[in-house]
């Protein structure tokens, strides 16, 4: 029996999208050239691949351009810093997103930090988390922003809610918790050391699960009523026929028994996830040209 209400990410993403299609052809019109994404791939990462398959085309569907750099697996570090050194200094360029992770080889938070930080649409680079931590205006990543619209769409102001973010990456867990204390949540963050993972998990008015375990959380774990995003994105045999599909870090079946909301995967977080990453950047090519955009109708 399903009580919950199911949050649709895939609609609001496409809304979002307009909004950024109407900035991108004003912003265009200002600039005298479209803004511009450029994305880096390196080697064949099976959930990179995921994340790409609509990226480009939903980037030309809203009006700007899309410059996808492809290195190999074994490329060599340099090479990678050399490419995001020209795509720093491209004026065509606006918005630059590293797909992660990075092969074994190659150091994550060297490549990171020779990001201009006015570039990282995906808010990776220390500077910008420094920003999100003290309330500047920067880049925040993409899924945590996305996961905040979602929650704002649904239930209003976030204001006094107890909030349990589990999982603590820096690219989901942590970015998470900032923002949810920026709306005032009171804000736990658990992960795989927490004891007592349902105790903590039942307290909650929201769960956001970034965990990377398949339908991990359960209904059981819930507070009747309570608000859950689901971030994970798991590939998983499927019962019969030898093929996969995707499932989420919370048991659908059981938690949307129990939970007022819930996001479905696929179809709720995945696809905010990119219409965020057009969102920022829309946004870094406006700052970075000077020219005026009301941010908060994006
Ligand atoms: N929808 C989207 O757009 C996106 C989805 N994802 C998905 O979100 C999930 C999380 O991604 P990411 O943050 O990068 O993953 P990481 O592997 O970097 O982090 C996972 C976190 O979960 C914690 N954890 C692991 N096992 C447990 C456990 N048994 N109990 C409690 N906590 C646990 C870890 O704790 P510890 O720190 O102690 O090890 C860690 O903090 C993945 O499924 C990923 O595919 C990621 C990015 C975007
Ligand atoms: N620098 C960087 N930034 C990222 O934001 C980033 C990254 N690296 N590396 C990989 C992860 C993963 N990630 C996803 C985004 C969207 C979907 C998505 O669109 N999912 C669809 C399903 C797609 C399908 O059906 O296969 C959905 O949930 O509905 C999935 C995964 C972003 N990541």
């Amino acid at each position: 029996m399903t009580t919950a209400s199911i949050i649709d990410g895939k609609a609001f993403a496409e809304t979002l999208r307009a909004r950024v299609a109407d900035a991108a052809a004003s912003f265009a019109q200002q600039a005298g050239r479209n803004a511009g994404l450029a994305v880096v791939l390196v080697g064949e990462d099976p959930a990179s691949q995921v994340y790409v398959r609509n990226k480009g085309r939903q980037t030309l569907a809203c009006g700007m351009e899309s410059f996808e750099h492809k290195l190999p697996a074994d490329a060599p570090e340099a090479d990678l810093l050399a490419l995001v050194e020209q795509l720093n200094g491209d004026p065509a360029v606006d918005g630059i997103l590293v797909q992660l992770p990075l092969p074994r080889h190659m150091d994550e938070a060297k490549v990171i930090a020779a990001l201009n930080p006015d570039k990282d649409v995906d808010g990776f680079h220390v500077v910008n988390v420094g920003r999100l931590a003290t309330g500047a205006p920067g880049f925040v990543p993409c899924t945590p922003l996305g996961c905040v619209m979602l929650l704002k769409d649904q239930l209003g102001s976030l204001s006094g809610l107890d909030a349990v973010v589990i999982g603590r990456s820096n690219i989901v867990g942590k970015p998470m918790a900032q923002l949810l204390l920026a709306e005032s949540c009171t804000v736990t963050v658990a992960h795989s050391r927490t004891r007592d993972l349902a105790d903590v998990v039942r307290r909650a008015d929201i769960v956001v699960a970034a965990v990377g375990r398949p339908e991990m959380v359960r209904g059981d774990w819930l507070k009747p009523g309570a608000t859950v995003i689901d971030v994970g994105i798991n590939r998983v045999p499927a019962a019969e026929d030898g093929k996969s599909r995707l499932v989420g870090d919370v048991d659908f079946a059981s938690a949307s028994a129990v939970a007022g909301a819930i996001t479905p995967v696929p179809g709720g977080v995945g696809p905010m996830t990119i219409a965020v990453l057009l969102r920022n950047t829309i946004v870094a090519a406006h700052r970075n040209m000077g020219l005026a955009l009301d941010e908060t109708l994006l």
